[in-house]
């Protein structure tokens, strides 16, 4: 046998074995919600975006619900910073003024959800992009931050601005969306009931939203190949308990915090599964969702 037919014989078994691998997941994952949380520091090329954008259509041609929850904290500093406005963050939240959060609708609602459309369109999807104001899907009021200190006793509640947390979500548009073969793509700005906008952390929209809808796995793309143990190597699963002491001893801070206790707060309240994984690894949602690999950090109730 020539050396290109061997080739071609591997290449064509390894594709026979991945599609075969891929059968089971589909069966099981069929006509359920996917939430998945894509965060701007895991759109970090265009090939990759356009990677995620394929494997949201594929996910919805077999039969899966996928709704996307996206972020765009670094494209918001960047626009912050070509108007020579700083980015100011405590905790992980960025502090919000009024103009702030103009800038913030504008790059979420507008330059990052319909480049997110729009590329999920191109590869033959139906997606339809939504902020929390559109059919009143998310409800929003004040976060009253409590500041992290070490000192409990200490901590105080500050004033972050136009910040806000969901007070709740009505998922009427989402499920009409998904029966119509549609792909909702959210970004995270909510509504207060006076009707100002506010600017919510898009982790905690993704968990909220998965609660809601009582999704089967929640998946959030992030840039690190999911929790890291203090010695930099990767936890593939962890408890409630263990995400307390991780957090207690300080190997897990920063934006961490809130996305794992997102991930916490969704597994509590009825989703199957919470992963955090790699979004800077080409195709990772397939990966998790198709093949025995799993990716990442799984979290368990
Ligand atoms: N134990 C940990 N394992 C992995 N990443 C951690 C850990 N603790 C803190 N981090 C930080 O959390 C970051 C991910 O959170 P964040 O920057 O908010 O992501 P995103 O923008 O994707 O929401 C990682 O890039 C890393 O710097
Ligand atoms: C209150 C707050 O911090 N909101 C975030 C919303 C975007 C976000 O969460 O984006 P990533 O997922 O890419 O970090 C922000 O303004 O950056």
């Amino acid at each position: 046998m020539s050396e290109s037919t061997a080739m071609d014989q591997i290449s064509v078994h390894t594709i026979a074995r991945v599609l075969t691998e891929a059968l089971p997941y589909i069966q099981r994952f069929s006509r359920k919600t996917l939430v998945i949380k894509y965060g701007g520091n895991a759109m970090v090329d265009e090939e990759l975006k356009r990677g995620f954008a394929r494997d949201i259509v594929l996910l919805k041609q077999v039969g899966m619900n996928p709704v996307v929850v996206h972020g765009g904290g670094p494209q918001i500093g960047k626009m912050l910073d070509q108007l020579g406005k700083e980015s100011r963050f405590i905790d992980g939240l960025r502090v919000t003024d009024r103009e702030t959060m103009d800038v913030v609708q504008m790059v979420l609602g507008g330059l990052v959800n319909k480049e997110i459309v729009s590329l999920i369109n191109q590869f033959g999807g139906r997606a339809v992009g939504l902020t929390g104001k559109d059919g009143g899907l998310i409800r929003a009021k004040r976060l009253h931050h409590r500041r992290v200190k070490a000192d409990p006793d200490a901590s105080e509640i500050i004033d972050l601005g136009h910040v806000g947390e969901v007070a709740s979500i009505d998922p009427a548009v989402v499920h009409m969306l998904d029966s119509g073969d549609f792909i909702p793509v959210i970004a995270p700005v909510g509504v207060g009931e006076d009707g100002v906008a506010y600017n919510i952390n898009a982790d905690l929209v993704a968990g909220k939203m998965a609660s809601v809808l009582a999704a089967e796995k929640l998946i959030l793309l992030t840039n690190t190949p999911g929790v890291l143990d203090d010695a930099g190597n990767l936890l593939t699963g962890l408890t409630a308990r263990e995400v307390d002491e991780l957090i207690g001893s300080g190997v897990i801070h920063g934006g961490m915090i809130p996305k794992i206790q997102c991930a916490l707060d969704a597994v509590k309240s009825g989703v199957k599964s919470a992963h955090i994984i790699d979004g800077r690894v080409a195709h990772a949602v397939m990966l998790e969702l198709l093949t025995d690999k799993g990716v990442g950090t799984l979290i368990r109730g």
